[in-house]
């Protein structure tokens, strides 16, 4: 085994050092945006670190807010202005309408038969109906209330119960699971979770987003491809899969005995009907419905959890605003205990304070990759076709030219005066994307988070367990990823206000 690998590792320098030659041999005349210094075979991979959008924001502070990075050979565009984003994705955003997609995400999207992956086109435009008709609209996202409220209501009585006996809870998991059962309902027509045969959710779509982001070595230096048989990772992406196609095809099974009778039929049943019908405009088949249910139930559940969780260790780390905000909801909602989302659209601090934390803790900081499929000028610079676009959200919202010298201060009364929203029209604020790839699942995921929110506020005071050095606010220490949560649970005491 250790020959095969040197042999190997010599192999790849030596073909490497033949194509650099050769590049510099032929390289055309093009003007190409700044790149820092890169290593062979690997490029700038090395660079990235366990936090890519922060490397990647050191990066651009040197090399400026358009930089060209290899990851292996391949070439990577790394956007941090706002308006650089502008013109990627308003002025050329068709020709970046494509996503890059590895050898990980073509398994998991059944080769872009999905909504992310999905080439842009015909196919892509009408899933993207699809879900929007039967899932995210404004209807659909207002039908689902009482689900919603089913689930907010059981978490909260196992929050009463530990403000009764004084005991701390893992607000993290708390939260993940809640949305989990609520997209499981809404999605899947009943929750799973605590039945045989049903999945991790944390952990499947952790998987799932390592697979889509900035995926291991080998998708990026085919000759290394290797490395991800023994590290086992491509063993874990097979076993995942594997692991969720089961427990979606045990879903379908059940559905399929009970579609035809159902009264309100839920996300599954819509999907199911459309797929029986011959003269349907979007012929699905069975392993495409897979990973549309797939995208749509766990899509959600990672990007709204991690804004409840932001919002909830902010606002214990400003006891000011937590106060603001439990005045404000407590003077809005005075009805009932359980705040609606009807009575969400009235607050006008919850609304700030949603926006603040999607600011400065964008779920998905790198937004989801871009293709270019055309060749492009961009300030100046010959960008060419199969680059691909990372767009470093986080930066740009937290650049001090538009924020100010606070910008990486937790102060929602910024956007008092402002009328961005989430829909991607101003180019400084992007948390869902922007253009013809923005997200869409903004009304379902920010309804969510707004009303769990109020909820978790009206209902208690929070306080964390003091540490060895009496420190009593919790930590702002990010988990690694392309996705950002908080790397330790936020571990708390409610207690009933
Ligand atoms: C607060 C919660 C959420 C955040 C912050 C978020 C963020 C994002 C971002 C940044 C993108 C990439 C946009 C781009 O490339 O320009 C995206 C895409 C996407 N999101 Fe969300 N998302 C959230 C909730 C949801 C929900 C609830 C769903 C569905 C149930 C959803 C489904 C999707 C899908 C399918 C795409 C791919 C769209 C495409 O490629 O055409 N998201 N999201």
């Amino acid at each position: 085994m250790e020959m095969m690998i040197l042999i190997s590792l010599c192999l790849t320098t030596f073909l490497t050092i033949l194509l650099f030659f050769k590049s510099l041999l032929k390289r055309p005349n093009s003007n190409l945006p700044p790149s820092p210094w890169r290593l062979p075979v690997i490029g700038n991979l090395h660079q990235l670190s366990l936090h890519p959008h922060r490397a990647l924001s050191s990066l651009s502070a040197r090399h400026g807010p358009l930089m060209l990075l290899r990851f292996g050979r391949v070439p990577v565009l790394i956007v941090s202005s706002a308006d650089v984003a502008h013109d990627v994705m308003k002025t050329h955003d068709l020709k970046f309408a494509n996503r890059p997609i590895t050898k990980s995400a073509h398994k998991i999207s059944n080769g872009g038969r999905d909504l992310v992956f999905a080439p842009y086109g015909e196919y892509w435009r009408n899933v993207k109906s699809l879900c929007t008709i039967h899932l995210l609209s404004n209807k659909m996202v207002q039908s689902s209330e009482k689900r919603r409220e089913e689930e907010i209501t059981l978490l909260m009585e196992t929050l009463e119960e530990a403000s009764l006996s004084s005991s701390s809870v893992n607000l993290s998991k708390l939260i993940t699971n809640m949305v989990s059962d609520i997209m499981g309902k809404v999605v899947l027509g009943k929750k799973y979770s605590g039945e045989e045969g049903t999945i991790d959710v944390k952990t499947i779509t952790k998987s799932f987003l390592d697979a889509v982001g900035l995926s291991p070595v080998g998708e990026y230096i085919p000759s290394l491809a290797w490395i991800g048989k023994i590290t086992g990772s491509d063993g874990k992406l097979e076993k995942i899969t594997k692991q969720f196609g089961d427990f979606i095809e045990k879903v379908l099974q059940e559905h399929e005995d009970t579609t035809a009778d159902k009264e309100t039929p839920d996300f599954v049943d819509m999907l199911l009907t459309i797929q029986r019908d011959e003269t349907a405009q979007c012929q699905l088949d069975k392993s495409d419905l897979e990973v549309i249910i797939f995208e749509m139930f766990l899509g959600s559940t990672t990007t709204t959890s991690a804004v409840i969780e932001w919002a909830m260790t902010r606002l214990m780390r400003n006891p000011e605003c937590l106060k603001k905000l439990q005045d404000e909801i407590r003077s809005v909602s005075k009805m009932n205990s359980y705040v609606s989302g009807k009575e969400v659209e009235n607050m006008n601090y919850l609304k700030a304070v949603i926006k603040e934390v999607l600011r400065l803790h964008p779920p998905l900081p790198l937004l989801v990759p871009r293709l270019l499929s055309e060749d492009v000028k961009l300030k100046g610079y010959d960008i060419t076709a199969g680059t691909q676009v990372i767009i470093n959200a986080w930066a740009i919202q937290r650049d001090t030219a538009t924020w100010g010298s606070d910008a990486q201060e937790f102060r929602p009364e910024r956007h008092f005066d402002s009328t961005w929203d989430f829909v991607g029209r101003n180019f400084k604020y992007i948390p869902f994307g922007a253009g013809r790839r923005l997200c869409p699942g903004i009304g379902l995921g920010s309804v969510m988070a707004s009303v769990t929110l109020a909820n978790l506020v009206k209902r208690f005071d929070w306080r964390v367990e003091d540490g060895p050095s009496g420190y009593d606010k919790p930590d702002l220490v990010e988990g690694a990823g392309i996705d950002v949560c908080r790397k330790f649970p936020l571990v708390v005491f409610p207690s009933s206000a």
